[in-house]
C-alpha cells in the first residue's frame, strides 16, 4: 500500500515536473485539426511534451499495445511543425480522444495539466501507477525542429510511470505508421523490413506481368519530385533495388538542393499544375511524379510543352480510379465462371472520396458501376469509412490515399490462391489474378496512405496495362476547378454538413451560394474551415476555367462580407 501511494506521489510529481519545464505561452491555442497540431515549429515543444504524454496514456489504455507519434507539418513551409498520433492498429489516433488531447495541450498551467490527466484516467479507467508498460514510437521529418521537438516528446512521455519510448529516427510518416501496425501484429517492423516488403512485393507485381498482352512497353524512366523531404531521401537509398524502374530523384533533400515544400512537392504541383522547381524542357514527355514533405501524397504528372512550365496532372483521383481498375479486372478474372477451377471470391468494393474529388472523377467511377460514398476532409475520416469494405479504396484528390483489404478478404483469397497452386490451374488466370491481388495487399500501405508504396503500385500497374502516362491521363478530362484561401475573423463560424458539402451554419451562407452556382454550367461549389490553417476554403468547379474562376472568384466575396 506504502509503496502504491509512494509511485502516485512520484507519477503527480513528474507531471507537474514536465508541464512546468514546457510552460505554455499566454494566448497560445491549439486544436487537434484534420492532421493532430500544427504550429511555426519553434512554439510547438508545449503541444508535443503533452502529445507525449496522451500517447503514453493511449497505449496504458489499450493493454500496452505499441502506439506512434509523428514530428511532422506534411506539405507546410520549413517553418512550421506538428505533432499526430498513431493509433494500434497504424491508423489515426480515435476521434474520441481529440476534445482531451485539445484540452490537454491547451491546460494552462502544471496543476490544471495534472487535474486533467487524473480525471481522465479515471473516466477512461486508464490504468496509471506504474504496474502496466506503455510504449510509444517516434518518427519526425526531416524540419530543422524536428530533434528540438521529439526530445519534448520524449520528455512527455517520460512523465507517465512504466512508459517506453523508442525513437524510430528520421522516417517518413507512412513508415512510422506502418511499424506500429507492424509491431502490434507481431511481425518484423524495422525499416529495413519496410523496405523489404516494399521491393519484395513490387518484384512478385513484376513477375507477374502478363506475357502475352502486345503492345509497348512502358518506359522505365521516371523523374521524381522528393520535396526536399524525407520521401526522396528513402527512395534514393531502395531505387537501386527496384528492378524494371530507372528512378532519378530530384529535389532530393540532399544539402544545397533546395528547401522543404518550396515551390515543389506534390502540394505545390497538384494546386499550381506547373513543374516544380528543379524541372525544366529536357523532361517534357517523361512521366514524373512527385511526393510531399513527408512522403503520405503522391501525384503524377508531365510536361507536355517546353514552351511553358504546365503540366497534365494526374491527382489522387486518377490514381485511385487506375487502382480500381486493375482490382475490378482482377476480381472479374477470378470470379468469371469459365475458369478451371470453380471458386469465387466475393468481394464488396468501396470507393471513398471528398468532396474535393473532381466530379469527372466521380461520374467516371459511378460509370463503371462502383459504389462511391463521401466523407469529410482528412484521411482519419476516409480510412475509416474504407475499412467497411472487403477493399476499400480511398484517396483525397491532393494525393493522400490508399487502399485497405479487410482480415476476412485476405483469408479468402490466401485460401484460393493455395487450392488453385496446388491444382493443375496454377498457370491459369485466375491463379495469376489471385496472386496479383495477394501481392497488392502486400505492396500497399495497409495503415495510411503512403507515397513510396502507392509509387510502386502505380508503376506496376501501368506495366501490367501497357499504359503510357498519356493513356492513364486520358481516362477521363477533369472538369475546371478552383480552389481558394479566404481569411475570416473566426473560421470556426461556418458549420458544415453532408461531408461538406453544405453549410448549415450561418445559413444565408449557403444560400447564395446555391443562387451563384445555378449561374454555371456543371457548376459546383462548397466552403469549409480548414483544418490545418486558419482560413476558409473555397472549392469551385464549372465546365470551363474561367467559369471555375469566378464562381470561386464570387462566393469568396459572400464569406468575407459575412465573417470577415
Ligand atoms: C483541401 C486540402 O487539400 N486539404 C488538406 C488539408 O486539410 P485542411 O483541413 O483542408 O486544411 O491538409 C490535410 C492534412 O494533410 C489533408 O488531409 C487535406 O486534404
Ligand atoms: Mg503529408
Amino acid at each position: 500500500m506504502a509503496a502504491d501511494q509512494e509511485q502516485e506521489q512520484e507519477q503527480r510529481r513528474r507531471l507537474l515536473d514536465v508541464a512546468s519545464r514546457f510552460p505554455l505561452p499566454t494566448g497560445c491555442r491549439f486544436s487537434y485539426g484534420t492532421a493532430g497540431f500544427r504550429a511555426d515549429g519553434a512554439t510547438m515543444a508545449p503541444a508535443v511534451c503533452r502529445a507525449g504524454i496522451l500517447a503514453a496514456l493511449r497505449s496504458l489504455k489499450l493493454a500496452s499495445a505499441a502506439v506512434g507519434i509523428v514530428i511532422t507539418a506534411s506539405h507546410n513551409p520549413i517553418g512550421d511543425n506538428g505533432v499526430k498520433i498513431a493509433d494500434p492498429d497504424g491508423g489515426m489516433m480515435d476521434q474520441q480522444w481529440e476534445p482531451f488531447a485539445a484540452a490537454l495541450a491547451n491546460a494552462p498551467d502544471p496543476d490544471a495539466l495534472l487535474q486533467l490527466v487524473l480525471q481522465f484516467v479515471k473516466d477512461e479507467g486508464i490504468p496509471l501507477g506504474g504496474h502496466h508498460t506503455a510504449q510509444v514510437l517516434l518518427g519526425r521529418d526531416t524540419r530543422p525542429t524536428g530533434e528540438y521537438l521529439l526530445d519534448a516528446a520524449l520528455q512527455g512521455i517520460n512523465a507517465i510511470l512504466g512508459a517506453q519510448a523508442i525513437d524510430m529516427g528520421i522516417l517518413t510518416t507512412p513508415q512510422l505508421h506502418w511499424m506500429v501496425r507492424s509491431k502490434n501484429k507481431g511481425i518484423k517492423a524495422s525499416e529495413s523490413d519496410y523496405f523489404t516488403q516494399l521491393i519484395n512485393s513490387f518484384r512478385r507485381m513484376l513477375e507477374l506481368l502478363p506475357k502475352d498482352k502486345g503492345g509497348d512497353e512502358l518506359a522505365k524512366k521516371l523523374i521524381v519530385d522528393g520535396a526536399n523531404g524525407i520521401g526522396g531521401v528513402k527512395l534514393e537509398q531502395i531505387k537501386a533495388e527496384l528492378s524494371g524502374l530507372d528512378i532519378i530523384v530530384r529535389n532530393s533533400g540532399k544539402e544545397g538542393e533546395g528547401i522543404l515544400n518550396h515551390l515543389c512537392g506534390a502540394d505545390f504541383v497538384q494546386k499550381e499544375r506547373v513543374t516544380p522547381h528543379g524541372f525544366g524542357p529536357e523532361d517534357v514527355g517523361v512521366r514524373c511524379a512527385s511526393l510531399d514533405g513527408d512522403a503520405d501524397r503522391l501525384v503524377y504528372f508531365q510536361m507536355s510543352s517546353s514552351s511553358d512550365n504546365k503540366v497534365d496532372l494526374v491527382d489522387g483521383d486518377k490514381i485511385l480510379s487506375l487502382f480500381a481498375l486493375f482490382i475490378r479486372e482482377q476480381l472479374d478474372v477470378i470470379n468469371n465462371n469459365g475458369n478451371q477451377v470453380d471458386k469465387s471470391l466475393p468481394a464488396r468494393l468501396g470507393i471513398v472520396q471528398t468532396a474535393y474529388a473532381n466530379g469527372a472523377s466521380t461520374q467516371f467511377l459511378k460509370g463503371l458501376g462502383l459504389e462511391v460514398v463521401f466523407t469529410p476532409t482528412g484521411v482519419k475520416y476516409l480510412h475509416k469509412k474504407a475499412l467497411e469494405y472487403d477493399i476499400g479504396i480511398y484517396f483525397e484528390a491532393n494525393g493522400h490515399g490508399t487502399v485497405v483489404f479487410s482480415e476476412d478478404f485476405i483469408s479468402q483469397l490466401e485460401s484460393l490462391s493455395n487450392d488453385l497452386s496446388s491444382q493443375a490451374a496454377n498457370c491459369s488466370a485466375q491463379y495469376h489474378a489471385a496472386m496479383r491481388l495477394m501481392a497488392a495487399t502486400q505492396l500497399i500501405n495497409q495503415a495510411v496512405g503512403d507515397a513510396l508504396s502507392g509509387l510502386l503500385l502505380v508503376e506496376a500497374i501501368l506495366q501490367y496495362k501497357r499504359w503510357s502516362f498519356q493513356n492513364w491521363c486520358e481516362l477521363y478530362s477533369d472538369l475546371p476547378s478552383r480552389q481558394l484561401k479566404v481569411k475570416v475573423v473566426d473560421r470556426s463560424s461556418i458549420v458544415t454538413t453532408d461531408a461538406e458539402t453544405k453549410v448549415s451554419q450561418p445559413s444565408s451562407l449557403q444560400e447564395l451560394i446555391d443562387k451563384e452556382t445555378a449561374n454555371y454550367t456543371q457548376g459546383r461549389c462548397f466552403v469549409r474551415p480548414s483544418g490545418t490553417e486558419d482560413v476558409v476554403r473555397v472549392y469551385a468547379e464549372a465546365s470551363t476555367q474561367v467559369e471555375a474562376d469566378s464562381l470561386a472568384k464570387s462566393v469568396a466575396h459572400h464569406v468575407e462580407r459575412l465573417l470577415g
